[in-house]
């Protein structure tokens, strides 16, 4: 029937909560990790397809042309209308790839007008007038204030926007979503007449994303986070557009073995790794001890590790611990410094016969999933709202892989993570 709608993930945690969202209607996701190689021509195309980029953090320029490039495969792959996809928490760097990306694919596109909706109410992400909220906090005043490479210090989506478009920026408060479809409708075509372009729209609860899935379904793209995307495969379904149910792909049998990545310093990540310490074996990376001696001594811990047990392998500090690698090292040589040495461990562990693998930040997640030259993965059953387990190949091994947002999941997540993978094997 062709694919409905063609989305591009700004990382890969995000696409992973994109896709999971996307198949709970039933209808089949494909999740392809960067620009596919093949041809849309020689692909099993779904009704939906979502592409994986990992450019939320890099100059802007290779970001529009990643994001350009993945269009154009999705184009190619004759997609009707186009979703861009970034965090529920808006991080962008100083420079900003939110506005930009989606002003080169709206460009592209030949459309006039797009909406921004990061809200994710399941996990605590509201927008009010235009302010984003993290549970109560707003954005500024939660732990995103202190991420490693996106500190968010304005919680204001217009104020966070403008400067990164060259368009105009405007709002579709709440009063007016809670009016409905076809008075948001009114007031986006009153914005357009008026020569506004890029519209925060807020959203504070499910019925919000209903409404606002419903009024900008035609719109050739929309953006914004995974849960405003999350009402359209229904609609899709309804109005006979897409008919194809996903075959759920049953779980691979994969063995015992299990590692836990963490790169995320976020608060809730923070939690997580604690609640696991007492359950695994586990190594600690220290950025500067990277930078001086690189990664041998990590490897040679991991290599000393029985291939069945579960073990965790993290950098996740807290924040004056990170500001004090960053004051050291810069913020993206720390970062890069983390990525690949858990890249690093991530393939000597699948080489030493590890097939279960948890894995908690976006940006490290996109450097685990590149370095395990993973290129497709099925999203199974979800752990934690916008965390599904999936199966991939890796080297020409099965393997389970969930990449988990830093903020997602609750504190057992990983435990949780893999007795539920245990429960399905
Ligand atoms: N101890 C540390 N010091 C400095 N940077 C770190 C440290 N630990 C991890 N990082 C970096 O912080 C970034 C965290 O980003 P990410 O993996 O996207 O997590 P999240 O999902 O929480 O945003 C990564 O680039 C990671 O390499
Ligand atoms: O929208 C979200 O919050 C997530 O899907 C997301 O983008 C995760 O990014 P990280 O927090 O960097 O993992």
């Amino acid at each position: 029937m062709g694919v409905e709608l063609g989305c591009v993930a700004d990382d890969f945690t995000g696409a992973t909560d994109l896709a999971g969202l996307l198949a709970r209607s039933g209808v089949r996701v494909s999740l392809r990790m960067g620009v596919p190689d093949t041809a849309p021509e020689a692909c099993d195309l779904a009704g939906i397809e979502v592409i994986a980029l990992k450019c939320r953090t890099e100059p802007v320029d290779e970001a529009v042309a990643e994001t350009c490039a993945a269009l154009d495969w999705l184009k190619r792959a004759g997609a009707r209308r186009y979703f861009w996809k970034y965090c529920s928490t808006f991080d962008s760097t100083a420079d900003g790839n939110i506005g930009p990306v989606a002003e080169a694919l709206m460009a592209d596109l030949g459309a006039s007008q797009t909406i921004y909706c990061p809200a994710f109410p399941e996990n605590g992400r509201s927008i009010f007038m235009g302010n984003l909220f993290v549970g109560e906090l707003p954005l500024a005043e939660s732990p995103m204030k202190d991420h490693p490479l996106t500190p968010m210090r304005d919680s204001n989506l217009m104020r966070l926007l403008t400067p990164q478009v060259t368009g105009a920026v405007g709002l579709v408060n709440r009063l007016t979503v809670a009016r409905g479809a076809e008075a948001l409708k009114a007031r986006l075509d009153m914005l357009a007449a008026e020569g506004v372009s890029h519209v925060v729209v807020d959203a504070v609860a499910d019925a919000d994303l209903q409404v606002i899935a419903e009024a900008c379904r035609d719109m050739p793209l929309m953006t914004g986070g995974s849960a405003v995307a999350m009402p359209l495969p229904a609609i899709y379904l309804r109005e006979g557009l897409i008919t194809e149910a996903a075959k759920r792909a049953a779980p691979p049998q994969v063995g015992p073995g299990a590692i836990v990545l963490s790169g995320s310093c976020s608060a809730m990540t923070r939690a997580q790794v604690a609640a696991f310490l007492p359950q695994a074996a586990a190594f600690k990376l220290d950025p500067l001890a990277l930078a001086a001696d690189g990664v041998q001594l990590a490897r040679e811990w991991l290599a000393a590790q029985p291939a069945d047990t579960a073990k965790i392998v993290f950098a996740t500090a807290e924040p004056d611990e990170v500001a004090r690698v960053q004051a050291e090292l810069g913020g993206a040589r720390a970062g890069a410094l983390v990525e690949a040495a858990l890249a690093q461990l991530a393939v000597d562990a699948r080489d030493g016969g590890t097939r279960r693998f948890v894995i908690a930040g976006g940006e490290t997640s996109g450097a685990v999933t590149k370095a395990l030259g993973v290129t497709a993965m099925e999203v199974g059953e979800e752990i934690a709202p916008g965390v599904p387990w999936t199966w991939c190949m890796s080297g020409g091994r099965q393997i389970a892989m969930t990449l988990k947002s830093g903020n997602f999941g609750s504190e057992g997540f990983f435990a949780e993570a893999l007795a539920r993978l245990k429960a399905m094997t």
